[in-house]
């Protein structure tokens, strides 16, 4: 933004172009998402009943001023993300884009190389916004802070406290108390370094590519002496973390604005349920329609429940918290459902009980059965504790966890499944407690 043109004070800030990336990864990663990201790339699993990334959208939507929102991965384009993006750009009256790299550039290589495309139009600053994470998005909140601490040519990162154990799984940033500029950043140390976490949402100007650019053009210096076609390629291959943040700290550039709001990553199946219970807790403030209601004739509700409007849900079943039924889901007499995502399509038949669970599209659960998982929450004694991105086996075994039936399992009458993953298309035809079923 150009000096001077905001009026000053506390808060008010002139609108300025400004654009949104979502760093939505590609097909290799997300393993700790499997079997559910056989089906669906993880951006678009639903969360809350609605995609994971439309909640960044929506966030970004609102900003004033924002002009286009980019989604930047690896992924090839395809039918599911096309239908997504011009379903968003209707529903929130935006240019939405996908901008496909040619490799996984990492987090900085992909803006690098797009980077026409992002300042095209003028923009004078943008976000960029992992798309595995949820949260409240102060993105106004982080463009005040700018105007307030840094000088507007800074850069800020949105920043949480962590404890000091799982800090140790983010980046971590250290602060000068009083002007938040970071003076120190270390992508996922090995020993403490901080509390205070990398929230992956960051608010760039332009400049910012003057420091990738410099990380481009050693990249290319050394790989220019060693012999190999593909050089300039991987030299395109640039981490905003350990290649930029790290050499930006001290450097007066880069800020950190702390939020205390809601923030958790989405690395496995067990944070996808916990982030659908943060955004369900969200939607008492931002979307009371999208919370079902206890209603005569209707099931009963407990906490907060997200029903897809084309769901059956037969009156004497007993829902929540934290459940998301999705599209065409049937729920017969008598079903109990708690801390699980039905995924469309699924079919619960009578007096099922589904705890702690994801159960796939189109899936079918016989009467009376019982499935069941662990849930992974984050201590809740703990305030600043996040949820684990658990590892599936530890010591050889096989972590309990939520359980997740993939798509179109087919779970037979009057068995238990404890604690297990199914994989698509499985028939079962008994009890399984701790297991993958492949
Ligand atoms: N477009 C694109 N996106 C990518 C690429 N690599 C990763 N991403 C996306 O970038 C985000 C960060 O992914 P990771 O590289 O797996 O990093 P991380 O382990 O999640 O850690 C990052 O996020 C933490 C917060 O959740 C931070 O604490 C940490 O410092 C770091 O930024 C994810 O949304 C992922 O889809 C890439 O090559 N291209």
């Amino acid at each position: 933004m150009c000096p001077g043109s905001a009026a000053p004070g506390r808060g008010s800030r002139a609108v300025m172009p400004l654009k949104a990336v979502i760093l939505i990864g590609g097909p290799q990663k997300g393993t700790r998402f499997r079997p559910l990201s056989f089906e669906v790339p993880k951006p678009l699993f639903p969360v809350a009943g609605v995609p994971m990334v439309q909640h960044h959208i929506e966030a970004c939507a609102k900003v004033p001023g924002l002009k286009e929102i980019l989604l930047m991965g690896f992924y090839q384009p395809h039918e599911a993300l096309s239908r997504f993006l011009a379903a968003a750009q209707q529903e929130f009256k935006i240019p939405i884009r996908y901008l496909q790299e040619y490799a996984a550039l990492g987090t900085a290589g992909g803006i690098y190389h797009f980077r026409d495309q992002i300042l095209a139009g003028g923009a004078d600053a943008f976000f960029v916004l992992n798309a595995d994470v949820c949260s409240e998005f102060p993105l106004r909140e982080m463009l005040d802070f700018r105007q307030r601490h840094g000088d507007t040519d800074s850069f800020v990162i949105l920043g949480t406290t962590a404890n000091r154990t799982q800090a140790l799984n983010y980046g971590c940033i250290v602060a000068n108390a009083d002007t938040q500029e970071v003076q120190h950043y270390v992508e996922k140390p090995s020993t403490f370094v901080s509390e205070i976490i990398n929230c992956g949402i960051y608010l760039f100007t332009p400049a910012i590519f003057q420091h990738i650019g410099q990380v481009f053009q050693r990249n290319q210096q050394e790989l220019a002496l060693e012999e190999s076609s593909n050089g300039w390629q991987r030299a395109e291959v640039i981490r905003l973390e350990q290649d930029v943040f790290t050499a930006l700290a001290g450097s007066g550039k880069l800020y950190v604005y702390k939020t205390d709001g809601f923030w958790s990553q989405i690395k496995s199946a067990g944070s996808a349920i916990y982030a659908s219970r943060l955004y369900l807790n969200q939607y008492s403030q931002s979307h009371p329609e999208r919370l079902a209601q206890n209603k005569p004739g209707g099931p009963i509700i407990r906490g907060n429940v997200y029903i897809h409007p084309t769901a059956s849900v037969d009156s004497t079943a007993v829902l929540g918290p934290n459940v998301s039924i999705g599209e065409g889901v049937t729920v017969g007499a008598g079903v109990r459902i708690r801390e699980s995502i039905i995924l469309h399509g699924a079919s619960l038949h009578d007096h099922t009980c589904v705890l702690n669970t994801i159960v796939g599209w189109d899936s079918t659960i016989g009467r009376w059965a019982r499935v069941e998982g662990t849930p992974s929450d984050p201590n809740p004694n703990d305030p600043y504790a996040k949820i684990d991105s658990e590892t599936l086996f530890r010591d050889g075994r096989l972590t309990p966890s939520i359980t997740i039936l993939g798509c179109s399992v087919t779970i037979p009458a009057e068995v238990v499944i404890l604690n297990s993953i199914v994989l698509p298309h499985k028939e079962l035809s008994r009890s399984y407690k701790n297991q993958i079923i492949l």
